[in-house]
């Protein structure tokens, strides 16, 4: 085939051949190839992913390059620039956090299992990726997300818009952060009742200038209480993220809390579960892996309930270190740990995908009691 005569259609219709593995359409189908144009010997297009943490990016790539080669012209350049658009979930009429495309509960049945450092390293890694990301720090009684992220002296600022106070969140390492850490003095939060408690998460939600988002992470306070339930009624959520560590007892808590966002009234989907601690590597030995806590009960509870695991986190010095020091390691890019965060945030980033492609729209749940 001459290249003068290629035409676009040619090219579309060998891109309608390349399935989006996970989605199982095809990209033209999906509206995925932008700005096809045809040079002389070569073609170049866009390819609009669903988030830019994409595991498969360089997969679809080739797929791309290889059908047109195969079925237009074997000699054409084909150049592709990967762009990314994260889907949302949304409902109507929607009032709280309507700039924020996908909301995502970060929960754990037990406390300590690790669930803000996982929140925090999430969402760098998804950050690292190139995505617009917030965490919204609803662990009220022990908010340990200003920590973290360096920030426990700052104050959010206030602005206002139509008369109306709006807080603007904290930035740290590009992430725009809020805390009830930040709100009120570090002992009171503590013996609120849970509609005060309760309240201050709609205001988190509700007043704040979170601007365009493509992942809200909220970091849960452990259990199952008023503030989840809050969550679930005054946003739609995307879905749950369920830390656990593999030891008996945190499993069958995180058991409880993946319960509460499946059950019928609730109907959160879970997007998965991330085993924190799965092993102790020593810094000086990092071949060796120890199993304190017990193996595989993370991905022993993904499998029980049918969810996706979505990827284990060594126990690290380092990672408590980076933690209490105020910059998560997943800020630090050559540790292996970080590569360990950015293999679950892209886990993560392609089950949002999945979910806004395939399952219902979440609307906030409606309780009378
Ligand atoms: N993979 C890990 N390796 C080493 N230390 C870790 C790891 N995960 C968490 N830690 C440390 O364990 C402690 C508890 O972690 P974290 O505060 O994230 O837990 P949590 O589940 O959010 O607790 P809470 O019950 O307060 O909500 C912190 O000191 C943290 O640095």
């Amino acid at each position: 085939m001459g290249e003068l005569r290629i035409k676009k259609e040619d090219i579309l219709r060998a891109l309608s051949t390349v399935e989006e593995p996970d989605l199982k359409k095809d990209l033209v189908t999906l509206e995925m190839i932008k700005d096809v144009e045809l040079g002389v010997g070569e073609v170049r297009f866009t390819v609009v992913l669903t988030t830019p943490a994409c595991p498969l990016k360089e997969q679809i790539r080739q797929s791309c390059e290889d059908a047109i080669h195969k079925l237009v012209d074997p000699e054409l350049r084909v150049v592709i620039h990967m762009s990314a658009d994260v889907t949302k979930t949304v409902f109507g009429n929607r009032t709280v956090l309507e700039t924020v495309k996908n909301v995502i509960a970060i929960a754990s049945g037990k406390g300590g299992v690790g669930k803000s450092t996982v929140t925090a390293n999430l969402a760098v890694a998804l950050k690292n990726a190139g995505a617009k990301v917030g965490i919204l720090d609803a662990d009220i009684y022990g908010p340990s997300i200003p920590v973290m992220f360096g920030a426990e002296e700052m104050q959010p600022t206030v602005t206002v818009v139509d008369g109306k106070n709006r807080i603007n969140p904290i930035i740290q390492y590009g992430i725009k952060m809020i805390s009830m850490g930040f709100l009120v003095p570090a002992d009171s939060a503590m013996v609120w009742r849970g509609p005060m408690a309760s309240q201050a998460l709609r205001q988190m939600m509700g007043d704040v200038n979170w601007g365009e988002l493509d992942y809200l992470l909220i970091d849960l306070p452990p259990g199952t209480g008023d503030i989840h339930l809050t969550l679930v009624q005054s946003a739609p959520v995307t879905g749950a993220v369920i830390v656990t560590t593999p030891q008996k007892v945190a499993l069958a808590d995180a058991r409880k809390g993946m319960q509460m966002f499946l059950q019928p009234q609730i109907n959160v989907p879970v997007l998965g579960v991330i085993e924190n601690m799965a092993y102790f590597t020593p810094a000086e030995l990092p071949e060796n892996k120890y199993y304190l806590f017990g193996k595989g009960g993370g991905k022993w509870l993904a499998e029980h309930f049918d969810v996706p695991f979505l990827g284990e986190i060594p126990l690290v010095q380092g990672i408590r270190e980076a933690g209490d020091e105020g910059r998560p390691i997943a800020t630090q890019t050559d540790e292996t740990t970080g590569e360990a965060f950015r293999t679950a945030a892209e886990a993560l980033a392609r089950r949002v995908a999945i979910r806004n492609a395939t399952q219902e729209r979440t609307k906030p749940v409606e309780m009378t009691v």
